[in-house]
């Protein structure tokens, strides 16, 4: 039989792993939920290297979908902004270019490192969420015969 699960790489930034590796414990485990394969683990040192290992994994036809997570998390200069707006940006872009969704599980600009820890479950389990119900929308989108169809 077919294994029609949707197909998942996870990108998981390094920096603030303390916050981080919370996320992936989380995405992880809704992913399990969701009856999603998480087939990819890609850990890069910081949110500014998530591109890349993004554009890498979207490469492979055995990948639907990718998730992002990052914490970038305010410190005393505009540092922070610079990382989290160009990063979102590129994520963005690549999904586009490789016609795959791709989510975006960053937590900040701006946050402090309560805020972060506040928010560990509610990025990591909506970014899961919504790269795969994206993934079956496009999946269903693509394979749909019809002349007129709702995509939901
Ligand atoms: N300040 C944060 C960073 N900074 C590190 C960069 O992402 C990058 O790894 C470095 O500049 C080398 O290229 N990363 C985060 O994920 N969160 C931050 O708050
Ligand atoms: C907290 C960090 O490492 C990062 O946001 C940059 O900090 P800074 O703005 O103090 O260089």
């Amino acid at each position: 039989m077919q294994d029609s699960s949707i197909k998942l790489g996870i990108v998981i930034a390094e920096f603030n792993y303390d916050v981080t590796r919370l996320m992936l414990d989380r995405a992880i485990s809704h992913a399990k939920f969701l009856n999603a394969d998480v087939k990819i683990i890609f850990k890069v040192p910081g949110t500014f290297e998530i591109p890349l290992a993004v554009k890498n994994i979207l490469k492979r036809e055995d990948i639907d979908c990718v998730v992002t997570l990052g914490a970038v998390i305010k410190g005393d200069t505009k540092h922070d902004e610079l990382i989290a707006n160009q990063v979102a940006r590129l994520i963005s872009d690549l999904s586009l270019e490789f016609n795959k969704p791709v989510s975006l599980g960053i937590i900040g600009p701006g946050a402090t490192h309560e805020q972060a820890t506040e928010r560990i479950e509610e990025y990591s389990t909506r970014a899961v969420e919504s790269a795969v119900k994206m993934a079956k929308r496009m999946r269903a989108l693509n394979t749909s015969k019809d002349s007129s169809v709702i995509i939901e």
